[in-house]
């Protein structure tokens, strides 16, 4: 049985997302860490007849540290999508200024509370906000990066559904058999269409698979577009924030349900601390270090991750897309590296 924290857990992500992992038999504690309304999210879920005691942590002040630190305290898995986000106009590399020093903080917490937990980030802009944590616990000494995740799931969720439209067959049938590599945001994303024959992209015209592209990194924008001022996508990224935490889950408690023919979703992670990393970033990714990649899973952390350039038949069109991924991720990791560089924890 694990104890999960949802750190934004009053939050358009955070309530639904907290649902679904309250309705996880595998859970024994569901802590709901937020700075508004944390109490009334956890007494309303504590109603539903799951096993999973939830508890709800407040702050009463910014400088009060015990409600995080409670909600922390012997935590097996700590779910972050806490902050701002975005309105129509913004890119995700707008909020960095605000969701920055949630981040770094909320990782602070981590590191000296629950040093060994699974830390998943939702908050954007993920392709810094990750370096952030790493930052952070690095200058606490506590980095473990088989244990840190960005979380790109909804591209993978997104990939599936509109490749599923275009091929006409099912999401379902979809999922698992495609990968989302990069980082996550615009043409930083990169989907990967080839990965077994019997949905091969080449089937695609041209132009639908150029639309099919965009559509993948640009979901984002439909949904902040859509809801007109009202936030970014809350329902969609809540399943898939729990898809990616039921896999953590499954994999911490020993009883994988996924079927072991799909590849593995993809998280964003720092390679040159995995088995292989370095070789990847050396040879294939121009030196940059944070990299979304299929990761296979045991007790919770990385086990290993899948090498898209060498098993997932990537093609030159591919290449192309994420060489353009590379040079907008390395910017946004250096913002975050010398963010952190530059506070004091
Ligand atoms: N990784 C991804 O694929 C996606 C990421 N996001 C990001 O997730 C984040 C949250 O989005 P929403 O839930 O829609 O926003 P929201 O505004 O509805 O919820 C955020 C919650 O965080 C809380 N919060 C703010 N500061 C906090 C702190 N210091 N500690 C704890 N909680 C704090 C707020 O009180 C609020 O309840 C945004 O940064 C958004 O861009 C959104 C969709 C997809
Ligand atoms: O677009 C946004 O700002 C929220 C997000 O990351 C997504 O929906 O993929």
């Amino acid at each position: 049985m694990v104890k999960v924290t949802v750190c934004g857990g009053a939050g358009g992500i955070g309530q639904p997302l907290s649902l679904l992992v309250k309705l996880n038999p595998n859970v024994s504690e569901l802590a709901i860490f937020d700075i508004v309304n944390a109490k009334g999210v956890a007494a309303d879920l504590s109603h539903i007849n799951t096993s999973a005691v939830v508890t709800g942590y407040q702050p009463k002040d910014k400088e009060d540290k015990s409600a995080i630190e409670g909600a922390l305290k012997g935590t097996d898995i700590v779910v972050i999508p806490a902050g701002v986000p975005r309105k129509p106009g913004m890119t995700r590399a707008d909020l960095f200024n605000v969701n920055a020093s949630i981040v770094r903080d909320l990782a602070a917490s981590i590191a000296k509370v629950a040093p060994n937990a699974r830390v998943l980030i939702i908050s954007n802009p993920v392709n810094s906000t990750v370096p952030i944590a790493a930052e952070v616990f690095k200058k606490l000494g506590v980095f473990n990066p088989h244990k840190l995740f960005g979380v790109t799931t909804l591209d993978s969720v997104r990939a599936e559904t509109f490749l599923g439209d275009l091929l006409l067959v099912s999401p379902g049938y979809v999922k698992g058999r495609i990968s989302v590599i990069g980082g996550h945001s615009g043409d930083t994303i990169v989907p990967l269409t080839n990965v077994v024959p019997d949905i091969n992209g080449s089937k695609l015209s041209g132009e639908a698979y150029a639309k099919f592209v965009h559509r993948v990194q640009f979901g984002g924008d439909e949904v902040v577009q859509a809801k007109n001022g009202a936030g970014s996508a809350t329902l969609s990224m809540a399943y898939a924030g729990y898809r990616f935490t039921e896999h953590i889950i499954e994999s911490l408690v020993g009883n994988r349900t996924s079927d072991s023919n799909r590849i593995s979703d993809s998280a964003y992670v720092y390679l040159p601390g995995l088995e292989g990393g370095n070789d990847l970033v050396k040879l294939h990714l121009n030196g940059v270090e944070y990299f979304s990649v299929p990761v296979e899973l045991e007790n919770g952390q990385i086990k290993s991750f899948v090498d898209p350039f060498t098993l997932l038949n990537i093609t030159d069109d591919e290449r192309k897309l994420v060489d353009v991924a590379l040079k907008g991720l390395q910017s946004s990791i250096d913002q975050g590296v010398n963010f952190v560089a530059g506070s004091k924890l």
